[in-house]
């Protein structure tokens, strides 16, 4: 093992141990190694000048000294290579393009081709043809690697880098921007614009923009709800089907489980989408050892559960993130009766009126400088996710009557579009010191040796996000009212230690001011270990909503999350109650003792004139340190015609016009208690089966292999 500590920095390699501290080289001795990540900690011994070690000193200083700060150089130049990879892709698309397939009729139209699309093009595309358009290109190299996800996210080439308007209630230390942008204001009427010189205290929100969607740059948790988060959606539907029962088999049928489990049978084998535990999951041990001392069971959290604490399992195939386009999309790709036409931005559905409904006839889109239409013979299917699917229906005459008034758009259909915008909104606790390495620090672990183990065993640092262990808790709020069986909080141990630009990798991330993040984290940077908390409230009262300000599909939708809002508190108080649960477990419980944890002393800038630690500190701190999940979902809800939010009906179809599905995370009607990538896979592979079912009469055969339609599993 070799330490090379340059002034006060150190880089590790597995074969030799020096400390080079520009005047002279210590030996140096490894105390431990902890387990499976390859975390090290060391301790001098004593000098030696031989020969041999100044030659192997330099010429490892020559083979990796440089290594970490190219590293930091490439990360800090994500947005580039996103950009260059992005217009590489482009480019070559369009030259190739000449020698694709230009038939503009199919029998199936999918617009988006992300998490949700991906399902989609691949099921139906076994029994019809499907043209798949998506705005993005291919998935970026980097978006493979688990363990740069916080740096994946606001990449220009790669992110759709959506804006919210101004928050009043939450965000207070988000980036500042300067913007010259007209806002909407609070009610989402286009009447009322102004010009703000100044923008601020506004969320970006992250969403995947190429083949893969936001499955390309999310951090990987692959957690599918509580059984009460879908009884519930039955009861809001009025169909049984969408109940737990009825939803557990599309969950099946999406996924291949590698690993060992106590609820054996509530997973698939054999199924597109491999899901096991990463290689590194740091303190994960601990953390449920400490879930079982606070009374909670330690248990499989996509089984049948209540609550309970558990290691996370993610989406991957050795070490390599799968999200749907290596799962779903790259297994379909050389079927002829799936076409994929990158770089397609859709502007429009094409609806015509046929007596007193309309029906959706095709899309009119965008792609290399020029418009094109294309055409579906059966349906066509909006996949563009929660912020983009609802713009879609807007645009093309689909929406509340006032807002298509103002917007000067003919009403095809008037239903509640837009409204009903839900997400998990979280706070980051820490950071956490131990007294041992069993988190990840950047400048520590992460080596040339990393990515060789990476890219060679899909093991160590790498294959993880940082986000390895989770607990589904249910609040005393939620217990007062009967529903102690259904969480509504989620502790996420972040196995970070701070390295040196871990508040502008933070930051970035989470979109938080790197000054204020910079004060706050200023006496971490440097420490040895440490961990995080992330608590999120999962069951939120307050929502928000989606409109356009013009009818222009390039204008970015308006985006109001209206985050920590409601009138009661109710969502102060559970965050709260969150946040002490986190405290507990660090401080009180013996495992986290056992490791000396200890929680920063440091008050959160802005909020230096409340005592700290007291309720006024939390509420100040959760409104200032506020992080958007990017699990946005409802905007085009299913549920009962006619009911305040229902957009499309318990088969997915928008009411009141034919042949029109929505399928993505903006049907579910509520959000599920826990990210939301698995129950949106489970969306789409349940939607393909009703597709599939409605047209079972006019399969084409000859299309891939199955000869056998899915139907209910
Ligand atoms: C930063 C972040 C971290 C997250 N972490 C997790 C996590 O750890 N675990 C988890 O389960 N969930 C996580 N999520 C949420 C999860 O990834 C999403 O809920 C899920 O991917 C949504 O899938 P979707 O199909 O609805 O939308 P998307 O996956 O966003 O797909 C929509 C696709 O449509 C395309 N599109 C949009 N508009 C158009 C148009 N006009 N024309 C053509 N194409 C268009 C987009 O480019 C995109 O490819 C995270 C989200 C974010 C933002």
């Amino acid at each position: 093992m070799v330490v090379m500590h340059v002034k006060e920095r150190k880089i590790l390699n597995r074969d030799e141990t020096y400390i080079i501290d520009l005047k002279f080289i210590k030996k140096v001795k490894i105390s431990e190694t902890a387990t499976n990540c390859g975390f090290t900690e060391c301790s001098s011994k004593s000098r030696f000048q031989s020969a041999m070690g100044i030659l192997s000193a330099f010429r490892f200083a020559f083979q990796n000294l440089f290594f970490t700060p190219i590293l930091y150089g490439v990360i800090a130049s994500l947005a580039v290579f996103s950009t260059v990879w992005d217009n590489g892709d482009r480019f070559k698309d369009q030259l190739t393009d000449r020698f694709r397939s230009q038939d503009d009729t199919f029998d199936f139209v999918i617009v988006g081709g992300g998490s949700a699309g991906a399902v989609l093009a691949n099921r139906l595309s076994e029994f019809h043809t499907v043209l798949l358009l998506e705005a993005g290109g291919e998935s970026h190299p980097f978006q493979a690697i688990p363990g740069l996800s916080i740096f994946l996210s606001k990449q220009p080439g790669t992110d759709w880098m959506h804006k919210s308007v101004t928050q009043s209630k939450s965000c207070f230390a988000c980036r500042h921007k300067v913007s010259k942008t007209v806002e909407n204001d609070a009610q989402c009427s286009i009447t009322r614009q102004r010009q703000l010189a100044i923008s601020k205290n506004k969320y970006i929100f992250s969403q995947g923009k190429n083949l893969g969607g936001t499955g390309n740059l999310n951090y990987l948790m692959h957690l599918r709800g509580n059984p009460l988060d879908f009884d519930n959606w039955a009861t809001i539907t009025g169909d049984p089907t969408w109940g737990y029962d009825g939803v557990l088999p599309y969950f099946i049928r999406s996924e291949h489980f590698v690993g060992e489990t106590t609820d054996k049978n509530a997973h698939g084998y054999g199924g597109p989408l491999q899901i096991q535990i990463p290689d590194c999951v740091g303190l994960a041990e601990e953390w449920n050892r400490a879930g079982v001392e606070m009374g909670y069971p330690h248990i499989d959290l996509n089984g049948r559960h209540t609550e309970g604490f558990d290691t996370v399992f993610y989406p991957i195939k050795t070490g390599v993130r799968q999200a749907t386009y290596r799962s779903y999309i790259q297994p379909a790709r050389n079927r002829p009766s799936l076409l994929i036409r990158k770089f397609a931005h859709v502007n429009k559905v094409i609806l015509i009126r046929e007596g007193k409904t309309s029906e959706a006839t095709g899309v009119e889109y965008d792609r290399h400088g020029h418009r094109k239409f294309a055409f579906a013979n059966k349906e066509v299917i909006l996949s563009a996710g929660s912020l983009q699917s609802p713009k879609l229906l807007i645009l093309s005459g689909i929406g509340q009557q006032e807002h298509l008034k103002a917007l000067r758009i003919p009403a095809k259909s008037i239903l509640p579009v837009g409204k009903n915008l839900q997400d998990h909104f979280s706070t980051l606790l820490g950071p956490f010191y131990i007294n041992k390495a069993r988190t990840i620090s950047f400048d520590r672990d992460i080596d040339k040796q990393s990515f060789v183990n990476f890219a060679s065993n899909g093991k160590g640092p790498l294959t993880t996000s940082g986000f390895q262990a989770a607990a589904v808790l249910a609040s005393t709020l939620a217990k007062a009212q009967g529903q102690g069986g259904w969480p509504d909080l989620q502790l996420t141990l972040f196995g970070l230690t701070p390295h040196r630009m871990f508040y502008s990798d933070i930051g970035h991330a989470f979109g938080i001011r790197e000054d204020i993040l910079r004060r706050y984290y200023g006496d971490a940077t440097g420490k040895e270990n440490a961990f995080f908390i992330m608590v999120t409230l999962t069951r939120p009262l307050s929502k928000g909503d989606i409109c356009v300000a013009a009818n222009n599909p390039y204008k970015p939708a308006v985006i109001r999350p209206s985050y920590v809002c409601d009138d009661l508190g109710h969502d102060i108080k559970v965050l709260t109650e969150g946040i002490h649960r986190a405290l507990y477990l660090a401080e009180n419980t013996t495992t986290f003792q056992a490791l000396e944890t200890t929680y920063s002393h440091k008050c959160f800038p802005g909020c230096e004139n409340v005592p700290f630690r007291s309720e006024a500190y939390w509420e100040c701190y959760i409104r200032s340190f506020s992080i958007a999940n990017g699990d946005h979902v409802g905007t085009c809800a299913m549920g009962k015609v006619g009911s305040p939010y229902a957009v499309v009906d318990p088969e997915l179809r928008v009411q009141g016009i034919d042949r029109l599905r929505v399928v993505d995370a903006s049907v579910m009607p509520t959000i599920v208690g826990v990210p939301t990538q698995a129950s949106t896979i489970m969306i789409a592979e349940k939607g393909a089966a009703l597709i599939l079912n409605r047209w079972k009469d006019e399969v084409k055969v000859g299309y891939g292999p199955p000869k056998q339609l899915p139907g209910n599993p």
